[in-house]
């Protein structure tokens, strides 16, 4: 069986269409990302999953069980959301233990503060903490419960960069302990780290569900070549170069995505149009550059993807529709 099922949901909230038609498997054990620019419907199709949000139309199950008829689902699924509302004038450990006694078979307080780095903070309120100690807080809250599966809403925003690499150790550990993970996120690092599998949302549909290597592959680049020119560069100059799947020009910068002898080939190209390269840098393709090359721009949270694109991911997903 596997934790999480979504099948055809829909959410509308009066004229926004949040969730068109999402259907999605999270098996049980695995970390799944949920990948999505804003608006794209992530937190509406979590929260349905949370039981949090009633569906226009289409059925969630977790661990088999519908999460707005079946109370058990509070104690199989743990959740972290964007925004809670937590009693500000208590400290950590007294909404750590308030929690806990929500369930029958709780973790221990004190070790979960320590596991979101808070054993400094312990005595203090919640409303003396800063916004990264908050969140930290909210995810030892989703875990109290000792969830079998647990959804975590943009894990480590907001976060330092030390707290954030303490934060994919503990979501690591959990995998370890078996524990499924829903992870909805912006950073790419943190997906392409720690995501088994992942599902990119796009205008309230699943519009491609691979791991984070299978989507590079599906984009059709494994490489990227960077380099400076003295004079504005004309991306058309390497048009007709096969290897070449994508370009992109910022600031001076020319990226170009492809596959195959890529750098033998952008280079031959240049020196044929009296074109000098300068500061060339290459590496191994990244989840990043696999959006940068189906929509042309990178990836951006707060922009949305031309038509040509969504069509191209589309495909993929209606072919992850009918496997399953
Ligand atoms: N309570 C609500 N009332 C009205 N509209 C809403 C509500 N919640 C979300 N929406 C709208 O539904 C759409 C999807 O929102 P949702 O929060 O699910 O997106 P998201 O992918 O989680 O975005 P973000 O990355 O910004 O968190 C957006 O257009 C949003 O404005």
């Amino acid at each position: 069986m596997p934790a999480i099922e979504v099948r055809g949901l829909h959410k509308r909230y009066k004229d926004t269409v949040a969730v068109e038609d999402v259907s999605l498997t999270v098996e049980e054990g695995e970390i799944y990302g949920i990948l999505g620019r804003n608006g794209a419907g992530k937190t509406t199709t979590v929260e349905a999953v949370a039981g949090l949000r009633r569906p226009d139309r289409g059925e969630v199950r977790v661990f088999g069980l519908d999460p707005r008829r079946d109370r058990r689902v509070r104690q199989l699924l743990g959740v972290q959301l964007q925004e809670a509302a937590l009693h500000s004038s208590l400290t950590v450990r007294e909404l750590v233990r308030l929690h806990r006694s929500f369930h029958r078979d709780g973790a221990d307080p004190d070790e979960l503060i320590e596991l979101v780095g808070l054993a400094d903070r312990r005595r203090t309120r919640f409303e003396k903490l800063s916004g990264g100690q908050q969140q930290r807080l909210n995810i030892a809250l989703a875990l109290v419960g000792r969830p079998r599966a647990v959804i975590l809403d943009e894990l480590t925003t907001g976060l330092d960069p030390a707290a954030r690499r303490h934060m994919w150790e503990a979501v690591a550990g959990l995998r370890d302990r078996g524990v499924t993970v829903v992870l909805v996120s912006h950073h790419m690092e943190e997906v392409e780290r720690l995501c088994d599998r992942l599902a990119l949302i796009e205008r309230g549909r699943v519009a491609a569900v691979d791991t984070p290597d299978g989507l590079v592959a599906r984009a059709g680049l494994d490489q990227v070549v960077r380099f400076r020119t003295r004079d504005p560069f004309d991306p058309a100059l390497l048009d007709g170069v096969a290897e070449v799947r994508a370009v992109r020009t910022e600031d001076g910068l020319v990226t170009a995505t492809g596959t195959g002898e890529l750098l033998h080939a952008v280079s031959t190209a240049l020196v044929t149009a009296g074109v000098a390269a300068l500061d060339t840098t290459y590496r191994r393709a990244g989840l990043e550059d696999a959006f940068l090359a189906l929509t042309g721009s990178p990836f951006d949270p707060a922009s949305s993807y031309p038509a040509s694109a969504s069509s191209y991911l589309a495909d993929d997903a209606n072919r992850e529709g009918t496997e399953r």
